[in-house]
């Protein structure tokens, strides 16, 4: 039986980080994939696909330019399937390359098959092919992602009633669709097919969306997603979807409320891809949705030599975050000094438009009874953002009125997910106010909405002198 420092169940951003981290120490790691090719859900279903369609849609409706030729502009009339497919297709076998030759050069081994526990060092592996290899591990790192949660109560049909995965593979884009859940994959493909011309309904039964992010983000978000005639319906359940013989789909919402739409999308939540992973042979269990809990500075799950990482820990579910949760957890499995990341990290929710956020929101600070005071930017009053024809996009920075440090960066508009690394870096560093005041920005830049907004909050703020007496 071949024997292991490491084994690696799910080739997604923990596993992959968790594998190469481990191969750098010189230990021996192997990674189990199920799927066809490597990458996990990041690379196939979720991330990089949901990003590469973003990116196609922008390009090709012409998006970025609406603010300088109006609505009407276009640079493809007519946009197809095929078209966003076409692209997708060589995002992922770049990525794939990329990530397969990685693990050629670091001698990480990957077997393609489904992992299970035969004991707690000991995993067996079913093959394409129906053959049965076993290996033992001295650690076994679980990073095995998640998978759309599909209720019996919603009729899947892969083509007009479909979960995130599906949507990748549709044939003609929809003139109608409605999206069930208003959650961050829900609000990223809703605007991003709005951004296609689709007529887009957003349903979720909680009267309020995003409840992470500063409500005032929020609010501009929701105004400009109504400012284009996206329909919100928020505090309302879907009780029926049927699909109709005219192969259109109507939802009866619990307000008794009726809509028609050629396509539904379901994305409520997914759970922890845990239920093959024979999880009692290793003395685990899962929660309801799938999930593992873990010690959140070293990832060991309650069996000492078992690590979990990634989305089946839940929160905060990101690639970003579980690639560092991999990296740390093979750290610890093998030995090596590890330190727990940092407490803020940044979030992006690519919408359209995108938002992107790090560190305290203005109602955490008001919770927590931190003196403070904000700083606000609109892009349209940056030089870059009149070349750029933007009339919206907005920049919130909050500070401590007693340390002037940074609490929290907010940001609604283009390049947010990009701007938003400014704003981390100064507040993991401690920075304060004095920092946006003092430094002088490239120009014109969309990052000198930082001097803008730190300006802002500093003449309410007053200089450090005068407080500091
Ligand atoms: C539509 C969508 C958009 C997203 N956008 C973003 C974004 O913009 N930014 C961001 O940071 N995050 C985003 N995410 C979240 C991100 O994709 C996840 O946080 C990330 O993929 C989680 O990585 P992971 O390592 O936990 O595993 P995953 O990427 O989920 O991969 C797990 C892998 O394990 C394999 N596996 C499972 N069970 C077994 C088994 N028994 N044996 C062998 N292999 C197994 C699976 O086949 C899978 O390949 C998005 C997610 C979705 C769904
Ligand atoms: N840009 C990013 O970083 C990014 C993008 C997409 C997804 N993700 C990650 O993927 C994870 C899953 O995202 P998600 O949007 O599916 O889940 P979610 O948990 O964020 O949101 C689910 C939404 O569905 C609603 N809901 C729950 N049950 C429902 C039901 N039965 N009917 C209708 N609505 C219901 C909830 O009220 C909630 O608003 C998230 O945790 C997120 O971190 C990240």
């Amino acid at each position: 039986m071949m024997q292991y420092d490491l084994i690696v169940v799910g080739s997604g951003p923990a596993g992959r980080r968790a594998a190469i981290q481990a191969a750098k120490l010189g230990k021996k790691v192997v990674v189990i994939e199920q799927g066809k090719r490597v990458g996990g859900v990041s690379v196939h279903t979720g991330t990089i696909p949901s990003k590469t369609m973003r990116e196609t849609a922008l390009n090709l409706s012409g998006w970025r330019e609406r603010g300088f030729y109006g609505r009407a502009y276009r640079v493809k009339e007519q946009i197809s399937a095929e078209d966003l497919r076409r692209r997708l297709i060589i995002t992922l076998d770049h990525e794939v390359e990329v990530l397969e030759h990685q693990f050629a050069r670091n001698r990480v081994q990957h077997i393609r098959g489904r992992a299970s526990f035969v004991d707690v060092n000991t995993m067996q592996i079913v093959k394409e092919d129906g053959e049965v290899v076993q290996i033992t591990g001295t650690s076994i790192l679980l990073a095995v992602g998640t998978k759309p949660f599909r209720p019996d109560y919603i009729p899947f049909d892969g083509k007009t009633v479909l979960d995130s995965d599906e949507l990748l593979d549709i044939e003609e884009l929809p003139r109608s669709m409605a999206v069930i859940g208003a959650g961050v994959i829900g609000i990223e493909y809703a605007t991003i097919f709005s951004a296609l011309d689709t007529a887009v309904t957003i349903i979720d039964p909680k009267s309020t969306m995003l409840d992470f992010i500063d409500k005032e983000i929020v609010e501009d978000f929701t105004y400009q997603l109504r400012d284009r005639n996206m329909k919100l319906h928020l505090g309302q359940k879907a009780d029926k979807v049927e699909r109709l013989p005219d192969g259109k789909c109507q939802i009866t919402l619990d307000s008794g409320r009726v809509i028609i739409c050629e396509m539904v999308l379901f994305a409520a939540g997914r759970m922890g891809a845990t239920e093959s992973l024979n999880l009692a042979a290793a003395g685990l269990q899962a929660d309801t949705r799938g999930r593992l809990s873990v010690n959140p500075e070293t990832f060991q799950t309650s069996v000492p030599n078992i690590y979990a990482a990634g989305d089946v820990i839940g929160f905060p579910s990101l690639a970003s975050t579980s690639m560092e949760q991999g990296r740390i957890a093979a750290r610890v499995a093998v030995g090596a000094i590890a330190k727990e990341p940092p407490k803020f990290f940044p979030y992006g929710i690519y919408a359209v438009p995108e938002i992107s956020t790090c560190g305290l929101t203005e109602e955490e600070v008001k919770t927590r009874g931190i003196p403070y005071e904000c700083g606000i930017a609109r892009f349209r009053e940056t030089s870059r953002g009149h070349i750029m024809g933007l009339d919206s996009g907005l920049l919130k920075l909050i500070f401590s009125l007693k340390t002037r440090r940074l609490l929290g960066i907010h940001i609604v508009g283009e390049g947010a997910t990009e701007l938003v690394h400014i704003g981390q870096a100064v507040l993991n560093l401690k920075g304060t106010v004095e920092y946006f005041v003092e430094n002088t920005f490239n120009y014109p830049t969309l990052a000198e909405a930082y001097k803008i907004a730190g300006l802002d909050a500093w003449n309410r703020m007053g200089d450090l002198k005068s407080t500091a007496h």
